[in-house]
């Protein structure tokens, strides 16, 4: 394998130099103000060694990377019951949209679309009250990372819910069509709380580390099945970054979850997991030197699952 660490390390210093950084978020106030200077990454590989470089330690909101551990727990919960619920097609829409929800019948396109997941919030809240799930969401991403330190930004979750009139309409509108069991109020209360997940790179990439280890977690312990890991991986890899899966695709070729905190988390099958973090997004809303930062290191190292 190529010298992983001084690669890291090249692509850190790069990025550290780069002006061309994307744009905070600002529609949720609080993520608005990240400093847009930041950059971190983390590779958790499989034979149990962790590489980082930057600012690896720094929490940042995970927003929508949670998307793919609610996913993980709600499949465990009701199996493949959950597509009957939710689609697994790349929307070619942005996250937050709403047009396609009418055509479809108030089924949303995948999970990692804000209504898909707010479906999938829904599916964790059955039998329990709000509190509950949410600290059985949280209770998960601890296990994962081996990490009891890992909490919830509650200021960020009160900012999203002060300004998620989005999020209410997209639940508001999958409750008319009767996909959501529970009020909107609750499901958006356990969204909204995972979104707000605070966390860094070297702990999102062992969080991640059963998707590309067969479903088996940093700690040594089976979290699904291979067959499970390698089919969230695929959505991942088409539905990952929205209406700009496509293009990420076509420059990284690793399966991805992004988040609008500027989050991105990889899963590179049989070679490791990793975490990068520049809060700066592009038009589609995905980390745009994160994005960069994966297509230098896929190309560096040969992990883009299309081939070298
Ligand atoms: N793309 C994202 O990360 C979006 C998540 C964010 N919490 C929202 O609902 O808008």
């Amino acid at each position: 394998m190529a010298d992983l660490q001084g690669v890291l390390d090249e692509i850190a210093a790069e990025m550290s130099e780069r002006r061309d950084r994307g744009a905070v978020a600002s529609y949720i106030p609080q993520l608005a103000r990240v400093d847009p200077a930041r950059f971190g990454i983390a590779v958790a590989l499989v034979d149990g060694r962790v590489l980082t470089a930057g600012d690896a330690e720094e929490s940042f909101s995970i927003q929508s990377v949670s998307k793919v551990f609610t996913l993980t727990l709600a499949l465990g919960k009701v199996g493949d019951a959950l597509w009957r619920r939710v689609g697994r097609e790349p929307s070619g829409n942005p996250f937050n949209s709403i047009v396609q929800l009418e055509h479809e019948g108030g089924v949303p396109r995948n999970p990692f679309i804000n209504p898909g997941a707010i479906v999938v919030a829904d599916i964790l809240l059955a039998g329990h009250q709000p509190r509950e799930a949410i600290g059985e969401i949280l209770r998960f991403m601890r296990f994962l990372a081996d990490d009891d330190s890992i909490v919830i930004d509650h200021q960020v979750a009160a900012s999203e819910r002060a300004t998620g009139f989005r999020n209410s309409a997209l639940a508001n509108y999958m409750k008319s069509f009767g996909n959501l069991d529970h009020s909107p109020e609750l499901a958006l209360g356990v969204y909204f709380h995972h979104c707000a997940i605070a966390m860094n790179c070297r702990q999102l990439a062992l969080a991640g580390r059963f998707l590309a280890d067969r479903g088996r977690s940093a700690g040594g312990h089976t979290v699904v099945s291979a067959e499970r890991a390698r089919r969230i991986s695929a959505l991942m890899l088409t539905c990952g970054h929205y209406d700009g899966s496509g293009d990420f695709a076509f420059r990284v070729g690793i399966p991805a979850k992004s988040g609008v905190g500027g989050g991105i988390l990889g899963a590179v099958p049989g070679v490791g997991s990793v975490a990068v973090w520049s809060p700066g997004l592009n038009a589609h809303g995905n980390s745009q030197l994160g994005t960069l930062a994966l297509e230098n290191l896929a190309r560096a190292m040969n992990w883009s699952v299309f081939g070298a």
